[in-house]
């Protein structure tokens, strides 16, 4: 089952004298049991875009259908609760909405919320805090004590907690060490192989993009400019000039090795591939 926007623009404060077409008619099929990042310059509509995934924001025009249930301007849809409890949504920077006082509580509030009991909320508390990187000493210490990086690993844990089956990240790794950052893809990554989530990714970071995700769609002022695979998206620099993209460092290492003579192929995305085909005709010459 494929999530599709049909048509979808977005105008905030529309009919009053401060209107804004944040979204412009966008139609745009993601696959499921994908990694998608969505990319592009900062204001350019990014947030708006995923914020209708869990009907957070409704399309102002157009329609969408997400986990099976139809989203519109007309229509909200039939069971809201069930939509919010399939499509996990990560706010930029989700540990400033932590509110319980310890950090098993505040795991347990979303499936305790989608009706389980208690206990079965805690030991799903228990047993989703390893996946964020945090031991069970954690469970009773209060969110508010912890460091930015563990708030945000007990936040992400909280909706993990209700096994949604699309995770939505708006920008997840902002402001984390470089540590952290990777720990924190490796867990999405790993949400997507070992339990087939269908992760969309909002970044800024080309590193992560071209290393972790398999697909990747562009925004620009509010339109959907290009959509295709992450190897071809950075096979074609062309595209990255365009949108003023600095390209992650093995394509900018690889640019700079041709521009002193190499004929380095467009489709070497790693350092290990970079490497043999440097060293393959370095030996050519020899
Ligand atoms: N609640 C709002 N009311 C009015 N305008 C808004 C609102 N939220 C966003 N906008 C405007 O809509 C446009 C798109 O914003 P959005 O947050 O979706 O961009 P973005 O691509 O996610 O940006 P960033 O990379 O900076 O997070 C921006 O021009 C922004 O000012």
């Amino acid at each position: 089952m494929s999530i599709a926007f049909r048509g979808v623009a977005h105008t905030y404060n529309s009919g009053t004298p401060f209107s804004y077409a944040a979204l412009k008619n966008v139609d745009l099929t993601l696959e499921e049991g994908k990694i998608t990042a969505i990319i592009g310059e900062t204001g350019s509509g990014k947030s708006t875009l995923v914020q209708h995934l869990n009907a957070l924001l409704l399309p102002t025009q157009g329609e969408l259908e997400v986990c099976g249930k139809r989203i519109s301007a007309k229509e909200k849809p039939k069971n809201l609760k069930e939509l919010r409890k399939n499509v996990g949504l990560v706010f930029q920077f989700p540990e400033y909405q932590l509110f319980e006082e310890s950090v098993e509580k505040d795991i347990a509030f979303g499936p305790k919320n989608f009706g389980a009991s208690s206990e079965e909320a805690s030991a799903i508390a228990k047993r989703i805090l390893p996946y964020v990187g945090l031991g069970e000493e954690y469970l009773q210490r209060s969110p508010f004590e912890l460091s930015g990086g563990q708030k945000r690993r007990v936040a992400i844990a909280g909706i993990l907690a209700m096994d949604p089956n699309v995770l939505v990240l708006d920008e997840p790794t902002a402001g984390l060490d470089p540590q952290g950052a990777r720990e924190m893809m490796e867990l999405f990554v790993r949400m997507n192989r070992e339990f087939h989530k269908t992760v969309l990714l909002v970044t800024h970071d080309m590193e992560h993009v071209l290393r972790y995700c398999d697909d990747v769609v562009v925004v620009k002022d509010g339109s959907i400019c290009t959509h295709q695979s992450v190897t071809d998206f950075f096979k074609d620099p062309s595209i990255l000039k365009e949108l003023r993209i600095t390209p992650p460092a093995v394509i900018r290492l690889r640019e700079a090795l041709n521009a002193r003579g190499f004929s380095l192929a467009d489709d070497l995305l790693s350092i290990e591939a970079l490497a043999a085909a440097v060293a393959s005709e370095v030996k050519g010459h020899e």
